[in-house]
């Protein structure tokens, strides 16, 4: 699903109504009762409801949901918060239309803004996709005293003060903090972000009928991953085929002590279905990975029992390096070894890209298309520190394109930037799977992914995807707190029902 941004949006608005010939008013009576309904399906009979609209669209819509409400019962009490002489033609339509049914109050300054009920549900309609620069003034200190309040809070479109994208964003800005975003059609960029995410609450995408034509046309620089997307590329495997047909895993890693991360990655690498799977470690993870995944073959180094060192030939299998890897000089060596035997894409994780970080030189030398997984700090040793989202995204990109490489940048929707520059955000995942080890699990399943002749970045969506469907399936049966990475690997089986 494409993720637009404001003029995206605004030009997706246009070409709707006219495709579809109706008014801006029609579209804006379709928006709200796609709000209306979900809020009458969430809230009882009883509920009041204290609406705040600005002068704009969204505070059209604010209207149109109140005259809803209104007509299916609810206690409905009405804000206009005038900021401002200028308003929009839809939004004067709609105040017509209400004040017929309800006396709506209006704030002007300060002296203005009421108590609020304590069980009231606030609804937030002051500023939506328009939104241009800080809020301030009679707006901002209305914002700051709801934020202060525990009553529940939905927002229409957008939490009112947050920008669709965040290149203006500041944290000094005011914003309001919503239990839940009502949001039309795709979600924004700013939903998707550390630092600005929190600000929307659970969020619901609303679909509104945009132009499906149109959308195909507008080139975005951001996408979101659903499982209708994965679906399109995920293949059915032939009645024929045999462990040759999906590939070979070779998964390079470990040291003494952190043995288990390769054992997490070359386990999900056979999960997700690669037909071979060969774990390449130290002699002292022999046995450990012969006994505790029997499937797997094992390789090592002979001269040095405790870290990886010495020479590498490469066996041209899908290589994945990193996890449990440790940072030993020798190893550093190694890795430029493996690096520059390697010609064709590898999955590079954890101390592969801390040894990469402090070895920029060899970057350049890294197989075309090879998928780097860093976690935030990761990351931040391989580029530098940033101060703000929009500074990190650009290093992204900035990064995939200088070396061709992808980058799955990990977190809560975790970020996957392709050479090109697109960046496709997951759906998918819990903060359960904050845990050790869940990102061994997810390189192992993207070399898994790759053995099997998916393209980089078919992998890389497709191993983030399920990735994080494994996650959500576990919490379906066991508590978030408990989840550890051995589970991930367990429920690969059951994520994969669904590609
Ligand atoms: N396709 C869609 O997404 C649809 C969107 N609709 C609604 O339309 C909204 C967008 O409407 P508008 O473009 O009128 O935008 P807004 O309702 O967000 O209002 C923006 C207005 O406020 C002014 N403004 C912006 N920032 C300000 C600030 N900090 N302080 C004071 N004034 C400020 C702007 O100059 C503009 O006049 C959406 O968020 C949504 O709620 C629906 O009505 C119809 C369909
Ligand atoms: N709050 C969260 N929501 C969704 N996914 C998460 C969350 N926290 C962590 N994850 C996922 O768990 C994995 C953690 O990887 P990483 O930090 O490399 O762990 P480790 O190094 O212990 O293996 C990543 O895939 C990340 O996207
Ligand atoms: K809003």
């Amino acid at each position: 699903m494409k993720i637009f941004n404001a003029p995206q949006i605004k030009e997706l608005d246009i070409y709707t109504l006219q495709e579809q010939k109706i008014t801006s008013a029609q579209l804006m009576e379709r928006a709200a009762d796609k709000c209306a309904t979900w809020l009458r399906n969430k809230y009882p009979i009883h509920t009041h409801f204290t609406i705040f609209c600005g002068l704009g669209n969204n505070g059209g819509d604010g209207l149109v949901i109140a005259r809803i409400l209104l007509a299916h019962q609810y206690k409905v009490t009405v804000y206009v918060v005038k900021h401002s002489p200028n308003t929009s033609p839809d939004f004067e339509e709609n105040l017509a239309l209400l004040k017929d049914s309800i006396t709506i109050k209006t704030i002007i300054s300060e002296k203005h803004i009421p108590p609020i009920e304590e069980h009231s549900v606030i609804i937030d309609a002051m500023f939506g996709a328009g939104i241009n620069r800080p809020i301030e003034g009679v707006c901002k200190i209305l914002i700051d005293q709801i934020n202060t309040l525990n009553n529940q809070k939905v927002a229409i479109d957008i939490p009112s003060g947050l920008p669709c994208e965040v290149a203006d964003f500041s944290k000094e800005n005011t914003i309001l903090k919503a239990n839940y975003t009502l949001t039309f059609e795709a979600p924004k960029l700013t939903f998707l972000l550390p630092k600005t995410a929190h600000y929307v609450g659970n969020w619901k995408i609303l679909s509104i009928g945009l132009s499906e034509n149109y959308k195909q046309t507008i080139e975005t620089q951001y996408e979101y991953i659903q499982s209708k997307d994965i679906l399109k590329f995920t293949e059915k495997r032939a009645s024929f085929s045999h462990k040759g047909t999906f590939g070979h895993v070779e998964m390079i890693g470990g040291s003494y002590g952190k043995m288990g991360a390769v054992v997490l990655a070359t386990k999900a690498s056979l999960r997700i279905g690669a037909g071979l799977a060969t774990a390449y470690t130290p002699n002292c993870g022999m046995q450990i990975l012969q006994t505790s995944v029997p499937e797997a073959m094992w390789t090592g180094n002979l001269p040095c029992e405790h870290f990886l060192e010495g020479n590498y030939i490469s066996t041209h299998k899908t290589v994945g390096i990193g996890p449990g890897l440790g940072i030993h000089p020798k190893t550093q060596t190694f890795l430029h070894l493996v690096i520059k035997a390697t010609k064709t894409p590898m999955v590079i994780d954890a101390d592969a890209i801390n040894i990469l970080a402090k070895n920029k030189e060899w970057l350049n030398q890294i197989p075309k298309n090879s998928i780097l997984t860093p976690h935030p700090k990761e990351f931040e040793r391989l580029v530098g520190s940033f101060t703000n989202e929009t500074e990190k995204l650009q290093k992204l990109r900035a990064f995939t394109a200088t070396y061709q490489c992808l980058v799955v940048l990990k977190g809560a929707h975790t970020a996957i930037a392709d050479v090109n520059g697109t960046i496709y955000f997951n759906s998918t995942g819990n903060p359960g799977m904050a845990t050790g080890g869940s990102g061994d699990v997810l390189t192992g399943m993207i070399a898994g992914l790759l053995a099997q002749k998916y393209t980089p970045l078919q992998a890389a969506i497709l191993g983030v995807y399920l990735h994080g469907l494994a996650g959500d399936l576990t919490i379906k049966e066991i508590g978030m707190p408990s989840l550890i990475a051995s589970d991930l690997v367990n429920y690969i089986g059951k994520a994969t029902l669904h590609m």
